[in-house]
């Protein structure tokens, strides 16, 4: 499909209301020390209900190297699923290619979020998943948290690194090998939970090594506490 020279007018409320969501929660990454300077991304889906297979969807993702501080709705661009500017006058994120690809090939995702958080990141350099040994992994996670290929930015394969280790696992988080953890979610603000999520099992599960081998949690159990997370938590 061509990129769009503009928003199309049936989609310019969602874009906006997007834009205004994906900027609060940029807001989160600093606040959750999840990143330094300028050190990550967030970006949610907007659908085009006219075009079922998801083709004419879109992403708002932020400007590239924009210091937190400076980053508002009016700010936030918009591109194509394959990463192509639509609306902006900045340059969109050095990860959109990425964002761009886990939208196109994984279509229950409306959200995806990239930091370069400590903990997580420590673990993506050794390429080492972080092991389920805490009711809280089993809760978010479903399981281990899996480290994905080296790739380097530029063209599809951090995407496709990040779409092959997801398919297999329950995780919203990935550890993309010498680099840092991915998120997704159904929306924006599932994938920066996850995020922060990801980099607090990263840390206790670090710190828990330091003085011995932590305890895995039987299959059974990790599968009853994903299920009453997912399902039954919180208010419905
Ligand atoms: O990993 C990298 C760069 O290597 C990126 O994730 C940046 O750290 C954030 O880039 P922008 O979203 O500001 O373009």
């Amino acid at each position: 499909m061509s990129t769009p020279t503009e928003v199309p007018a049936a989609l310019r409320a969602a874009v906006d209301a997007a834009k205004e969501r994906v900027a609060a929660l940029h807001a989160e990454l600093p606040r959750w020390e999840l990143v330094v300077w300028t050190a990550g991304n967030v970006s949610e889906r907007v659908r085009d209900e006219r075009t079922p297979d998801g083709s004419a969807d879109l992403l708002v993702i932020k400007p590239s190297g924009v210091s937190y501080d400076d980053i508002t709705a009016d700010a936030m661009v918009v591109c194509d699923l394959d990463g192509a500017l639509v609306e902006g006058d900045r340059s969109p994120s050095s990860d959109t290619a990425a964002h761009a690809y886990v939208y196109r090939h994984m279509p229950e995702v409306g959200g995806v979020v990239h930091t370069h958080s400590t903990y997580a990141t420590a673990w993506a350099a050794r390429g080492e998943e972080i092991p389920c040994v805490l009711t809280m992994m089993a809760d978010e996670f479903g399981g281990p948290v899996p480290v994905g290929p080296f790739a380097i930015i530029g063209d599809d394969s951090i995407g496709r690194g990040i779409v092959e280790t997801l398919r297999s696992s329950r995780s919203p988080a990935v550890l993309m090998q010498n680099h840092g953890p991915f998120t997704i979610g159904k929306d924006a603000r599932a994938a920066v939970k996850a995020a922060v999520m990801c980099e607090e099992v990263a840390r206790t599960v670090h710190v828990s090594r330091q003085l011995g081998e932590p305890l895995p949690i039987a299959a059974e159990h990790v599968d009853s506490l994903y299920d009453r997370y997912q399902n039954v938590y919180g208010q419905h």
